[in-house]
């Protein structure tokens, strides 16, 4: 099986880029390569894994890894540590220069002394530690602790990070099928929500339940643990060390020069060919996962603005509840697959955390239903009161989720009028007809003709006469071109120098997504007109106040209506000709 990421989503910790709006990309993702020691490239076949554990998993009782952990930290610290009632749960321990040290649990911090960390504290610490590698993180031999370093400009280490590691049979269980499947897996989710530790018994489960030679690339020996001699967490898996993994992410890694090549070139990442993983799992909690079966047409889906199709898998609460009743387990000595360590509030915490963060994680709800998803028709009135709409929308009994009023043309699906209020705006006519979208008109506002024209549009509808806009007509490498000029351009030029960029002319429909995209920045951006129905966008850095901002704010288009109305002067002068719309029947 092989771990890694792929092009298009692997980025260095702290890029963000969020392609859907309201989200923010995750602080970072991690990657793990295994492999079949004598067909690399070939992917292996991970198969269903009993949850029995193995005979001998454990290097040392729980607590004396712990125990090896907490040997960091001075003495008074390590005994009020020793002492948190939580103990067995502790995530991790943060000690940084001149602040007080933190112990985590996933009931909240825990302020372990009142003294501020001292110079001589991190000595202390590293001075039991392994090296620091080139990604700044050390181990402690024979566990599956991990202790990252924070280094202050002259590079002498100011901060740690002392995580604890712990071997957790069953922490794959929801993965079992796709284990099975054998396909390539991504997996991806913030820090600290259990990513080593599933790939830790992925790898346990292989090598040992179905006796496969896995050999796993150890990054930064997490998953094996430090020292030459391999965590008994792996089972009989091998590990092989990365001594530079710089090297090794750059097979697979978008580095900064040619991210800013791309950018100032204003060419773009999309998916040139097929992805290396099959499968994405985004991991929500420890017992929440959301499955992206084709992880291709996730990031189609992603880059063209649609909400990907995703499967979320969850821990039966039955489970849940046995498990709390149990209590937590803290290490290997599991004896079963269900003893996994849980706690609500933690788990609470990471979907709330993670809806807010990232671009692929989207809301609960609305995540569950999208298989199901349909769009509603949208639809542009003009002329004809919304009162009147809804009234004639309650007539037809049709649910009133399926049509949407709009006053947004670029989201509309079909505009409605009053045939004598349309004839004398011959701006809304271009408009319209630019854009592709059918007009459907009425002689007069009332219900009944009102009632009359929805029913006819419903029925083009239904017989394929109406589209969902023709942004659908749109090929998709257009569409993601058009966003990855944009991301590119806010990430590094807008954000980071504060200048306004203006992008290539595109479109109509191509400039409303990329404006969505940037709205999801929290950014502005105008949409200026050029020459035969183009446009292109400038994106506005935040609290850019100057002249152009100003007029540009009082006379370009920035989507709505009236804007429009007062603006467009390319279409100025291009009637379509009234007695050509579909007249409805009265
Ligand atoms: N199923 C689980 N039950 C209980 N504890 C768990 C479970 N999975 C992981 N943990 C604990 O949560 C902590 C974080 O796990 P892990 O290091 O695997 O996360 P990660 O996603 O790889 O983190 P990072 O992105 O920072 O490398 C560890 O202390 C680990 O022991």
């Amino acid at each position: 099986m092989l771990l890694r990421l792929p092009f298009h989503l692997l980025h260095s910790h702290d890029h963000r880029r969020p392609l859907l709006p309201n989200t923010i990309a995750p602080k970072r993702f991690n990657s793990h390569i295994f492999s079949h020691p004598q067909s690399l490239p070939r992917t292996v076949p991970i198969l269903r894994a009993s949850l029995s554990p193995p005979s001998s998993f454990s290097e040392d009782e729980p607590d004396v890894e712990l125990g090896r952990l907490l040997a960091l930290l001075p003495e008074e610290m390590r005994r009020r540590v020793s002492e948190h009632p939580e103990l067995r749960l502790l995530i991790e321990v943060v000690m940084d220069l001149g602040r007080k040290p933190l112990a985590r649990f996933p009931s909240g911090d825990f302020v372990i002394s009142e003294y501020p960390i001292t110079v001589q504290d991190i000595e202390h610490a590293t001075a039991q530690v392994g090296d620091f590698a080139v990604d700044n993180r050390a181990g402690i031999s024979r566990t599956l602790h991990r202790i990252s370093a924070i280094r202050n400009r002259k590079s002498a280490i100011i901060g740690l990070t002392c995580r604890v590691g712990r071997a957790i049979s069953g922490s794959a269980t929801l993965l079992q099928d796709l284990v099975q499947d054998g396909a390539s897996l991504l997996l991806i989710g913030p820090p600290g929500v259990g990513k080593t530790t599933i790939i830790r018994e992925i790898a346990r489960m292989l090598a040992n339940d179905y006796k496969k030679r896995v050999m796993i690339v150890d990054t930064s020996n997490e998953i094996g643990g430090d020292g030459d001699i391999p965590h008994a967490g792996i089972g009989s898996a091998r590990r092989m060390q990365v001594p530079n993994s710089d090297i090794q992410h750059k097979s697979v890694t978008l580095g900064d020069e040619e991210a800013s090549r791309r950018g100032v070139q204003k060419t773009v990442l999309e998916r040139k060919g097929p992805s290396t993983f099959s499968c994405a799992v985004e991991i929500i909690s420890k017992t929440q996962l959301r499955i992206h079966r084709s992880l291709e047409a996730t990031v189609d889906a992603i880059l063209s603005g649609r909400f990907p199709n995703v499967e979320v898998r969850k821990m039966k609460s039955q489970e849940q509840e046995e498990i709390l009743q149990k209590g937590p387990v803290f290490d290997s000595t599991l004896e079963n697959a269900s003893e996994i360590m849980l706690d609500d509030a933690l788990e609470r915490a990471d979907v709330q955390t993670r809806q807010k963060e990232s671009p692929l994680m989207l809301p609960i709800n609305m995540v569950e239903d999208s298989s199901e998803h349909k769009l509603p028709l949208r639809l542009f009135c003009y002329g004809i009161l919304e009162a009147t709409v809804i009234q004639a929308i309650k007539q037809l009994k049709m649910n009133v989720a399926a049509l949407q009023l709009t006053d947004n043309i670029s989201e509309a699906n079909a505009l409605l009028s009053l045939q004598s209020k349309l004839k004398k705006n011959s701006r809304i006519q271009a408009a319209f007809k630019s854009h592709d979208i059918p007009i459907y008109v009425t002689k007069t506002s009332s219900l009944e003709h009102v009632t009359k024209a929805i029913r006819a549009l419903l029925s083009d509808y239904e017989d394929g006469l109406i589209v969902f806009g023709s942004i659908d007509k749109i090929k998709d490498s257009e569409k993601a071109d058009a966003l990855e000029e944009a991301r590119m351009a806010i990430e590094h030029v807008v954000i980071p120098k504060g200048e306004p960029v203006d992008l290539l002319p595109r479109s109509y429909q191509v400039v409303s997504l990329q404006l969505d995209l940037v709205r999801s920045y929290q950014l502005e951006a105008r949409r200026i007109s050029g020459e035969s129905d183009v446009y292109h966008l400038r994106i506005l850095p935040s609290h850019y106040e100057t002249d152009e901002k100003k007029t540009s704010e009082s006379s370009e288009f920035d989507g709505e209506f009236d804007d429009f109305a007062s603006s467009n002067g390319s279409t100025n002068g291009s009637v379509n000709n009234l007695d050509r719309l579909p007249l409805l029947p009265e």
